[in-house]
This record gives C-alpha cells, structure tokens and sequence, in this order.
C-alpha cells in the first residue's frame, strides 16, 4: 500500500528592488541541493502562518526586516528528499543590511538570470515572474 506523503509547507518571498531586480541567494552547504541559487525562505514551523515565517527566515538568512507581504502564488514540487508546498510572497520593502548568516552568496537577478544551477522548486515562479515583464525564462539554459 501507498501512503500519501506529507507535504512539508515552505514561505519563500521575492524580494524585489525598486528597478526590478530579485534577490536570489546559494543553498548553504549541508543542506539538500547546496550552493544551487533560490529565493530565501524556509520552512513553516508549527504555529506560525506564512508571513510570520518568511519574516523570520529572512532575519535568520540575511539579516533583514521586511515590511508588507503579498502573498502571490503555490506552488508544489515532489523532491527525493520532500515534497514541498511553496507559499510565494513578493516583498518591495525592508529595514537593514544583507548579512549571509549562512555563509551563502546573494545576486540581484534581472531576466536573463546569470547564476546557476536555479533549484528546479523556482521554475515556475521565475516563468510567471518573467511573463510579467514580457521576457522568457528557460530552464534549459540552467540545466549545467
Ligand atoms: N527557500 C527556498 N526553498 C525552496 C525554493 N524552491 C524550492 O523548491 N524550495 C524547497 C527546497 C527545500 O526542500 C524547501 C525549503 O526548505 P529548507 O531546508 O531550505 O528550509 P529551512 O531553512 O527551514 O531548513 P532547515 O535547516 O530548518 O531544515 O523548499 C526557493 O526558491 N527558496
């Protein structure tokens, strides 16, 4: 018999800056998928809802205090490892300075991104995000 896996529930935000650019950072070493490049965020812990999350997550990962949250998109994508639940927000404002707490790197990405690998879980989000502004993502060109 099969039983269904647990989804494990994730708040990502998109941090984006004033002229369009989005902030992607590196999967710190010692995690699944280290050093491929992501949004921040993490996973929900119990009692908390998405917003409570994401602000803490980005306080642990880069130091920052972020202002209004605007929950976007969800999106599912089935990992070895987990099956995740991604609960996108877009986030326009912050207080304090980018700190890599975790020993990651961090890139303000425009369409064409130029880092690589992209954690296949952000695809989606990176098409619809790229629709918005009339460019194309293609994960191909992330594949190597
Ligand atoms: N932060 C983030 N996670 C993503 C993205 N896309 C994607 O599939 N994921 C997946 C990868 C992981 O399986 C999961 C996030 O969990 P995580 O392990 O990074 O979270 P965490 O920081 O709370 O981890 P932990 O050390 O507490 O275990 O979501 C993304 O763009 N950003």
């Amino acid at each position: 018999m099969t039983q269904a896996r647990k989804h494990t529930e994730v708040a990502v935000g998109i941090l984006l800056r004033s002229d369009g650019a989005m902030l992607l950072s590196t999967r710190p070493p010692g995690k699944a998928y280290a050093g491929y490049w992501e949004f921040p965020g993490g996973k929900i812990e119990p009692g908390e809802n998405v917003e409570q999350a994401l602000r803490r997550e980005l306080i642990e990962e880069l130091g920052v205090t972020i202002g209004a949250v605007q929950h976007w998109k969800v999106t599912e994508y089935d990992y070895p490892h987990a099956l995740v639940r991604l609960h996108w927000c877009k986030v326009q404002a912050w207080d304090g300075d980018f700190e890599m707490r975790e020993g990651q790197q961090m890139a303000w990405q425009q369409f064409p991104l130029d880092v690589r690998p992209v954690l296949p879980g952000a695809y989606d989000v990176l098409r619809w995000l790229a629709e918005e502004r009339g460019q194309v993502f293609d994960p191909e060109v992330l594949s190597n």
